[in-house]
């Protein structure tokens, strides 16, 4: 049985860790899939790929509101695709080329699926065939999650061409003429708007009473709103079955608010959620426990088995790759110091939704805050109210802002509009900074006429004590006074 000074399940984020540092350990990597996990693969990076065509043909559709005559023909399914897969592929091949290479001699990468059979032991299914089990010394479990599919009636009959996850739509041979669209979170969002703005016949179907219902409620019902005039946005309505359809395609059959019913599509996408991969890892036989479904971290990333860590999906509520990206930072410094531990920050965790409008979002929603204490403070501020939401003639885009009367501070943030998930972004430092939302606000230039103004004049409305600037940290005159 080969033994490891470190042992790595998962090559998402968790396949960032090794570095010169532990070039004298020997490191095992072990990796299922692809090389480089959901996000490079399967996850942010080819979806993005995707979206940005869908925002330029949406934007092409819009121009002629601004004096501007553009005709969109149509999207190239084959061309997008193969541009997006030609580039990730490459990288997926050059992750996996390196760390089985020359170049990192100490690592051994072994492609097989992984499960604990005993305490630091590890028994790996190979990909080609055999198993292989090794222990470690110290192990980091980043494995990640994978997509839920419930058990709909009918599911397990239909061609698997017909129903697609995340995982599979995007490599799908042509543009479907149609497709239903399962769920209303972020995937689900972000599809539809893929597919409508490439010409596709999108219906979304919403078991909820909006779309991203996790959001702020001024949020989410806006942008319920404003896509349920895009394409056919049914909610309150759950899949009863599934059949193949007469012509090919899928027949789904619903319960929604007017009773049963029928949607006929050439495929069907199921974005329902996901679930971390706790639960296929048996971590249990190294006696790590499972919570929630996700494998038990503290704020070092340890697991309470001493030498072992995990990070990411399969272990934080977030499933967000900027947090596994973070954690996995975390968990390398913490390898490498056992005597400095460094703490995960969860301080103020940020989301985009890439869609048309984009979103995105930071800290507490209203009702949460209201939960919490007894009367938060809200502003909300236009995009079309500023100097450059004016000039685009947008008018459907806002920044709310969340603030604690009693210390100035920002809680929360929520932002639908042109560029959301950049506009945020000084938010997000502040709450990460805390710094008070009207020393934000008048403490620094804003650059005029740039969209981020939203944000400056959202600050200032915020019905929260102003703070002075103390002009010894900002010039004699003191910024706060600038007006
Ligand atoms: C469609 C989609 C779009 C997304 N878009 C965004 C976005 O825009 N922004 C954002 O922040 N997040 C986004 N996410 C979420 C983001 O991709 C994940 O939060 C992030 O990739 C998780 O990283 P990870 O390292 O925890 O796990 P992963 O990247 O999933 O890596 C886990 C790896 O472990 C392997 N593995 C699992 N079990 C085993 C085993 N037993 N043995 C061996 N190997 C195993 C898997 O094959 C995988 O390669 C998106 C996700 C999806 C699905
Ligand atoms: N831009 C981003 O940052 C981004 C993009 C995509 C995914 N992600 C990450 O991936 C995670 C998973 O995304 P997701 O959209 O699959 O999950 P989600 O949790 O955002 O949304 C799941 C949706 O499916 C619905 N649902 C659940 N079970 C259902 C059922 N049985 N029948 C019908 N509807 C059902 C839920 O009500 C919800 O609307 C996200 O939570 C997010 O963390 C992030």
């Amino acid at each position: 049985m080969r033994h490891f000074d470190l042992v790595i399940i998962g090559t998402g984020s968790a396949n960032s860790i090794p570095g010169p540092e532990f070039d004298d350990w020997s490191i095992a990597v072990v990796e299922a899939d692809k090389f480089g996990g959901t996000c490079l693969n399967v996850g942010c990076i080819p979806t993005k790929m995707y979206v940005h065509p869908a925002d330029v043909l949406t934007a092409l559709r819009d121009v002629a509101d601004l004096g501007v005559h553009a005709t969109v023909q149509d999207a190239d399914w084959t061309a997008i695709r193969d541009r997006v897969f030609g580039r990730i592929d490459a990288i997926e091949a050059a992750g996996r080329a390196y760390r089985t290479g020359d170049e990192t001699p100490n690592i051994t990468v072994f492609e097989g699926f992984g499960a604990f059979t005993g305490h630091k032991q590890l028994e790996i299914q190979l990909n080609d065939g055999g198993v292989e089990t090794i222990t470690g010394d110290r192990f980091v479990i980043g494995a990640g999650s994978r997509a839920v599919v419930p058990d709909y009636p009918g599911l397990d009959d239909m061609p698997l061409d017909v129903v697609h996850t995340s995982d599979t739509i995007m490599r799908i041979e042509q543009l479907p003429r149609s497709l239903v669209v399962v769920g209303g979170g972020y995937i689900a969002a972000e599809f539809a708007h893929v597919f409508d703005a490439y010409g596709t016949t999108v219906t979304q179907l919403v078991r909820g009473p909006r779309v991203l219902k996790h959001h702020d409620i001024d949020v989410s019902t806006a942008f319920t709103e404003l896509v349920g005039k895009r394409y056919d946005l049914r909610l309150q309505t759950e899949v009863t079955s599934v059949e193949p359809g007469p012509d090919g395609g899928v027949l789904v059959h619903l319960d929604g608010p007017d009773g049963p019913g029928q949607v006929q599509a050439d495929l069907l996408l199921i974005a329902t959620g996901r679930v971390s991969n706790a639960d296929r890892l048996n971590v249990d036989a190294t006696g790590v426990p499972v919570a929630h479904g996700r494998v038990v971290v503290d704020e070092h990333q340890r697991t309470p088995v001493d030498g072992i860590f995990a990070l990411g999906d399969v272990s934080s509520p977030y499933a967000l790759k900027h947090v596994a990206n973070h954690e996995a930072r975390v968990v390398k410094h913490n390898l490498a110091h056992p005597d400095e531990l460094m703490v995960t920050n969860h301080k103020a965790v940020p989301a985009g939704v890439f869609t048309h409008p984009q979103i995105a979002s930071v800290g507490c929603t209203e009702a949460e805050a209201r939960d919490s204490c007894e009367d938060p403070a809200i502003a909300i501020q236009r995009y079309g109210d500023t100097a450059n939401g004016w000039a685009r003639e947008d008018t459907t885009g806002f920044v709310k802002l969340i603030g604690d009367r009693s210390t100035g501070l920002i809680i929360g943030a929520h932002v639908m509009g042109p560029e959301a998930a950049t506009v945020i972004q000084p938010i997000i430092q502040a709450m990460a900074f805390d710094l008070p939302a009207h020393q934000m606000a008048r403490g620094q230039y804003w650059i005029h006429p740039a969209l981020p103004e939203v944000v400056e004049n959202a600050l200032l409305q915020l019905p929260v004590p102003p703070v002075r600037v103390q002009p010894e940290r900002v010039g004699a005159a003191g910024w706060a006074d600038m007006e």
